[in-house]
């Protein structure tokens, strides 16, 4: 399996602990769209590298990382197929992969500690879509988009 990762300035400290934790602990391999620093620029550009990372199946999941994980979000839910999420506690994470077969993590670097933040990753990433009455669900969302 493999995780695209990108923020913005307000989350690439997160980002970059996300990308070793991932990497070391859960032994998946990665790709860092960036940002690489302080600098100040905009989210809906790193959004949109990840997630076409995951529209052309390059990753298998995204992890973005903003000052709060709500831009970043709405960002990636504009690009056609992506299902993301913006979690803060395990239960939401487990559920939007249960339920919404969620493909994107949105995680805020303002709002959240590194040892939570974690634990939410490695929930949606081991976690697997319910199918089911749920995919009847998804397929509604899906046409939402056409
Ligand atoms: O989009 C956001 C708010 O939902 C993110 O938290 C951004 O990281 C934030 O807006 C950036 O703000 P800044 O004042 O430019 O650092």
């Amino acid at each position: 399996m493999k995780i695209a990762l990108a923020s913005d300035h307000g989350g690439y400290r997160l980002k970059s602990e996300l990308n070793e934790f991932i990497k070391n602990e859960l032994k998946l391999e990665t790709k860092d769209f960036g940002t690489h620093g302080p600098e100040s620029v905009d989210y809906p550009e790193y959004a949109k590298v990840a997630a076409d990372a995951v529209i052309n199946k390059e990753c298998d999941f995204a992890i973005l990382v903003c000052g709060t994980g709500i831009g970043i979000s709405i960002a990636a839910n504009k690009i056609k197929g992506i299902r993301a999420a913006n979690c803060h506690d395990c239960f939401s994470a487990e559920a939007t992969r249960l339920h919404n077969d969620a493909n994107v993590l949105a995680l805020g670097e303002r709002v959240v500690g590194g040892g939570l933040a974690k634990k939410i990753v490695q929930t949606f990433l081991t976690t697997n879509f319910e199918g089911g009455r749920h995919l009847r669900r998804v397929e509604k969302i899906t046409k939402l988009e056409s």
